[in-house]
Order: C-alpha cells, then sequence, then structure tokens
C-alpha cells in the first residue's frame, strides 16, 4: 500500500516523513480554503531535501495551463496535483509542457456523478486518481484538507473502474483505515490531518498509522 503524506510544512517533517517510510509528500499551494498551505520557496526548498524514489506532489488550485505551469515553476515537483476540476485539454497541454511530471486528479465524492468525472480524468490521460472530500460547489471551495470522510462506496467504484491508480483521502485515521482499505482497495492512501497533533506531523501517530496499513 503506498502512503502519502500530505500538508508537509518544514524540511524536518518532510525527513521525519520519509523516515517513516512515506511513499510521496504532498505540498499544499495557494488555497481557497484549508490549514495546510505553505509558501512556493518553502515547497521548492521541501523538493530539493527529498531523496528519490519519493515523490514530490505539489497541490495547486491553478485551473489554467498558464497557472499550472508558472506554480510548477516556482515549486519544481516531480509531480502535479489538481485538486480542482480543469478545462479538457488541459492534460494533454501539461504533457507536451512538462514530459516527465506525473499528472493526478483530485476528485471530489460527492455522489455518482463523481464516478463519470474520474473515469473522464482517465480518459483524458492523467496518471492517476485520488479520491477526496471537498466540495468545490461551495462559494469558498473547499478542496482538500477537510478531515472528513466520503461515501467509500462510490469510491469502490471509482476504483473498480479505474485503469489508473487511484489514491484514497479524507478523514482517514487510524480507527478507519482498515476499513477504508478493505472498502475500497486503493492503490495508495494519503493522509494529512489524521498523523498530526495541533497541526504537527506527530511521529508516534505517523508510525502507528505506518504500522496499521502495512
Ligand atoms: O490542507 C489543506 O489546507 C488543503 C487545502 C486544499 C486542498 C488540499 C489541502 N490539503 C491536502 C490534501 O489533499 C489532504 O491530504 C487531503 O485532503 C486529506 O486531508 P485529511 O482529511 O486531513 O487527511
Amino acid at each position: 500500500m503506498k502512503l502519502k503524506i500530505c500538508c508537509i510544512s518544514s524540511t524536518d517533517e518532510a525527513r521525519t516523513a520519509v523516515t517513516f517510510g512515506a511513499d510521496a509528500l504532498g505540498l499544499v499551494g495557494a488555497m481557497p480554503s484549508g490549514p495546510g498551505v505553505i509558501a512556493d520557496d518553502l515547497a521548492q526548498a521541501i523538493v530539493r531535501v527529498t531523496p528519490p524514489p519519493v515523490a514530490t506532489f505539489m497541490l495547486t488550485s491553478e485551473i489554467t495551463v498558464d497557472g499550472i505551469l508558472a506554480h510548477h515553476r516556482r515549486v519544481g515537483a516531480n509531480t502535479i496535483q489538481l485538486v480542482d476540476a480543469v478545462p479538457a485539454g488541459t492534460y494533454t497541454q501539461l504533457r507536451a509542457a512538462l514530459p516527465s511530471v506525473k499528472l493526478v486528479q483530485v476528485i471530489h465524492v460527492l455522489d455518482d456523478v463523481s464516478v463519470e468525472e474520474a473515469l473522464r480524468a482517465v480518459d483524458e490521460g492523467v496518471d492517476a486518481l485520488l479520491l477526496d472530500s471537498g466540495n468545490p460547489n461551495l462559494t469558498v471551495k473547499e478542496l482538500g484538507g477537510t478531515g472528513r470522510v466520503h461515501n467509500w462506496q462510490v469510491s469502490r467504484k471509482i476504483v473498480q473502474q479505474s485503469s489508473v491508480p487511484v489514491f484514497l483521502a479524507g478523514g482517514l485515521r487510524l480507527h478507519n483505515v482498515r476499513e477504508a482499505i478493505d472498502t475500497v482497495q486503493p492503490f495508495g492512501l494519503d493522509i494529512c490531518s489524521g498523523v498530526r497533533t495541533d497541526g504537527h506531523l506527530d511521529p508516534a501517530k505517523l508510525e502507528a498509522f505506518v504500522a496499521a496499513v502495512r
């Protein structure tokens, strides 16, 4: 089970996450809401200290190709995680500009329409999906970092029909992660608030979480 530790907020947190076996680190760029945002220069510094093969995911709320590319130039991660829906043709243009960078589309799982949305992103060429619990339909969009679970039965349908790897995110905790894995059977997990105490990465929670999933 792959493990992405998200909301990394310092080079120390990055080292801790890597020490406990993270396969990927999430670096949250400017967002309309949420507790995990860091500055681009800090994200870039974290990318620079992250050893291969650990992946660096730059989370962006940009939805234009120019905006996404500009954000990527400031951070330099090896993976772009698009937390909002992007117009048709965006993945093709990003891939042409950044052929070695992986593209991950977040689907905020609300209902069965989310299945169609996910399969459309797969058809259009993303490398992976990440199923989360935000709500882009609110006046102030929620694009992640909610600490809430969503309907895992819908996520399960997406995993069953997706031809690309699927990460599960949203409200994962020590007490529910086994049920989440058994129900959804994802390729990987993404966790932010469940391994934190007072906003800081908590090595004891992280160690217990890793032991529970591996
Ligand atoms: O943390 C934020 O502020 C945030 C805001 C907008 C988009 C993403 C954000 N965080 C990163 C993530 O994708 C979280 O890892 C994911 O939503 C799971 O968070 P949690 O439910 O707290 O485990």
